[in-house]
């Protein structure tokens, strides 16, 4: 098996970025933040996506040494001009209060009509190693920000996420349809073999 570290402290994001990697990438082993001794996790500084997973990708790396995989994504709304963005995990404040974000975001487009209220996720994901380049690719999943909250899966922003042809939230579908469409799964499809191939798999 070759072990990648996945430098989140989401477990959503683990699940999902395990679920759709394992089958891809022959013998590669997920890691978490758990199974490694714990290192000062960087503050998410930098302005962009990109930026901040080559950031929290690169301290994973010079950590443990271990070829390191980091996700920077969020909700980018287009009546927000883009935002919240990078700040997605905060936009209520330092708790990351998932409910708090969907209820501000809701509140925030609550005069917005309906064909104004476009909106996309978009992810960045990071891979570092010890020998070669680092490399990242984005991936992003269009739709719109319906006016309630609905559906129990996913996680974060899921439950007021419409992607574009669906007349369900992305906490409404079923865990095979958002990968097939979300943000990260086409950020980690593109990366996969980029992954295999460094993994010698
Ligand atoms: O930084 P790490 O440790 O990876 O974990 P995090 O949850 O802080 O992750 P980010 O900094 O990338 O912030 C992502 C924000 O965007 C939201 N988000 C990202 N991907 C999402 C998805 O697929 N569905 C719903 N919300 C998502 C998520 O809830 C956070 O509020
Ligand atoms: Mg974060």
């Amino acid at each position: 098996m070759s072990k990648v570290l996945l430098a989140s402290n989401n477990k959503k994001k683990l699940e999902e970025l395990r679920r759709i990697l394992t089958p891809i990438v022959p013998g590669i082993e997920v890691l978490g933040l758990g199974d490694v001794p714990p290192y000062d996790e960087p503050a998410e500084t930098e302005p962009t996506f990109e930026g901040n997973a080559l950031l929290k990708a690169r301290a994973a790396l010079e950590a443990t040494g271990l070829p390191s995989i980091a996700d920077d994504s969020g909700i980018c709304v287009d009546a927000l001009n883009g935002m919240p963005g990078v700040l997605s995990a905060r936009w209520s404040g330092p708790a990351k209060d998932n409910h708090a974000n969907n209820l501000l975001l809701l509140g925030q487009l609550a005069d917005v009509p309906d064909e104004r209220r476009g909106a996309s996720f978009v992810a960045a994901v990071a891979f570092v190693r010890p020998d070669g380049p680092d490399e990242i690719v984005l991936g992003e999943m269009r739709g719109s920000v319906i006016h309630e909250l609905r559906g129990t899966g996913g996680f974060g922003y899921d439950v007021l996420f419409q992607a574009e042809g669906y007349d369900r939230t992305t906490a409404e579908l079923s865990i095979e349809e958002k990968d097939a469409i979300s943000h990260r799964g086409k950020a980690l499809r593109e990366l996969a073999p980029i992954v295999a191939k460094a993994l010698g798999s």
